[in-house]
């Protein structure tokens, strides 16, 4: 990248909360490799929050989401958007996605018109059914080939801890996603990239719905044949969905889809598996809500996915599921009753 932008590249990444330090980090860690080919790479991380801002500037940690992870110590941050996106070539967003709109208004004026703008978020708007790179470029105005998307199975606490993981950068214009693969390379995350953005983003949004599901089945004290048939036949959904959508089906069964399914579902350290956990062990939704601090994306984007399938003709029973549990007062065991009464059909229908 830095061959192509010149010796020296800023990236700045906006929102400080688990994956946007995470994800700023691994920059930084990736910059120090490329320091010895002669290129000079900057990182500048965006938070709202004064003191965060303070302890990475200060300690070079992130105390409220990763108490005792020492970050790498080039990484700067500060609460003011105009000076991270100061001269920035890539601008990398990570706040949650139904604020991402208005975010972006906010931050259009110092966004430079020549940037690479790269979503980490997994969701689908609510109202506009939009993914978040179709956000991106429906506000900033910007085309295919500078905005891409990162995803796959990246639970942020373990990166945060430099443990290896892998994930997929998807561009149309496949050589951005490849300048952009170099930028994020460190000796612990590796990315691959991709041209498919609808399928990488549909596999990153859907899979914490069904998430969401298999933590009501894990609460429940349901076994290990409960939770790999919600897998396996959400797996099934969002290849319908995502094919529908013009996805190729190969990027489901890759590290943005199956990869990521198989993280979020079986890892304590999801947000969504970890809400539906709750729910499935008994606690009201308000209750739910009222503990979960950090952002559980498919709670609000099963409501925009499930409308999403509905509007191309998909059949999108677990998300249904989950919509009614999340929005509807459907319990649980309801939701299960429900699930199994369905008709019987062939393993492989629709798309
Ligand atoms: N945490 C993880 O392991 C991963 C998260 N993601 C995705 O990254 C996105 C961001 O998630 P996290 O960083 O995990 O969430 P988080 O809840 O840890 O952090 C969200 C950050 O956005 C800020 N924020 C909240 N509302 C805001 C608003 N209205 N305007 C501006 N900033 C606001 C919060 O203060 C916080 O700093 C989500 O779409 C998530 O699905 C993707 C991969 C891994
Ligand atoms: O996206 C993630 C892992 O890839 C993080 O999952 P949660 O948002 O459920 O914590």
């Amino acid at each position: 990248m830095t061959d192509q932008m010149g010796a020296e590249v800023k990236v700045a990444v906006l929102g400080s909360g688990s994956w946007g330090t995470t994800f700023a980090n691994i920059v930084a860690d990736a910059a120090d490799l490329r320091t010895a080919e002669g290129h000079k790479t900057e990182v500048v991380l965006w938070g709202r929050r004064a003191s965060v801002v303070d302890a990475i500037n200060e300690s070079s940690e992130n105390p409220d989401y990763f108490p005792g992870v020492t970050l790498n110590e080039g990484l700067r941050a500060t609460t003011d958007p105009a000076e991270a996106l100061s001269g920035a070539r890539v601008v990398v967003l990570a706040v949650p996605s139904q604020s991402l709109r208005e975010n972006l208004a906010a931050w259009r004026p110092h966004i430079p018109s020549d940037a690479v703008v790269v979503s980490l978020m997994k969701g689908v708007e609510l109202g506009s059914l939009m993914r978040m790179s179709q956000v991106v470029g429906e506000v900033l105005d910007f085309p295919e080939e500078r905005i891409a998307v990162v995803s796959g199975p990246n639970l942020a606490r373990e990166i945060a801890e430099r443990q290896p993981a892998t994930a997929v950068v998807a561009c149309p214009h496949e050589e951005t996603a490849v300048l952009l693969q170099d930028l994020f390379r460190s000796a612990y995350f590796r990315p691959y990239t991709s041209t498919d953005l609808v399928g990488v983003e549909i596999g990153g949004a859907m899979k914490n719905v069904i998430g969401l599901a298999v933590g009501v089945a894990e609460g429940m004290g349901l076994g290990d044949n409960t939770k790999a048939s919600l897998i396996t036949r959400g797996l099934a959904e969002t290849t319908r969905l995502a094919v529908t959508l013009g996805a190729d089906e190969h990027t489901l069964s890759g590290l943005a889809g199956m990869g990521d399914l198989v993280a979020t579902c079986s890892s304590p350290l999801s947000r969504n598996r970890t809400f539906g956990e709750k729910l499935g062990a008994g606690k009201t939704l308000e209750q739910v809500v009222a503990e979960t601090k950090q952002t559980a994306e498919g709670v609000k984007s099963s409501e925009s996915i499930l409308e999403l399938g509905w509007a191309n003709g998909v059949d999108m029973p677990i998300t249904e599921s989950v919509v009614k549990m999340m929005h509807h007062d459907l319990s649980p065991a309801q939701a299960l009753v429900a699930f199994m009464s369905r008709s019987t059909k062939p393993e492989r229908y629709g798309v």
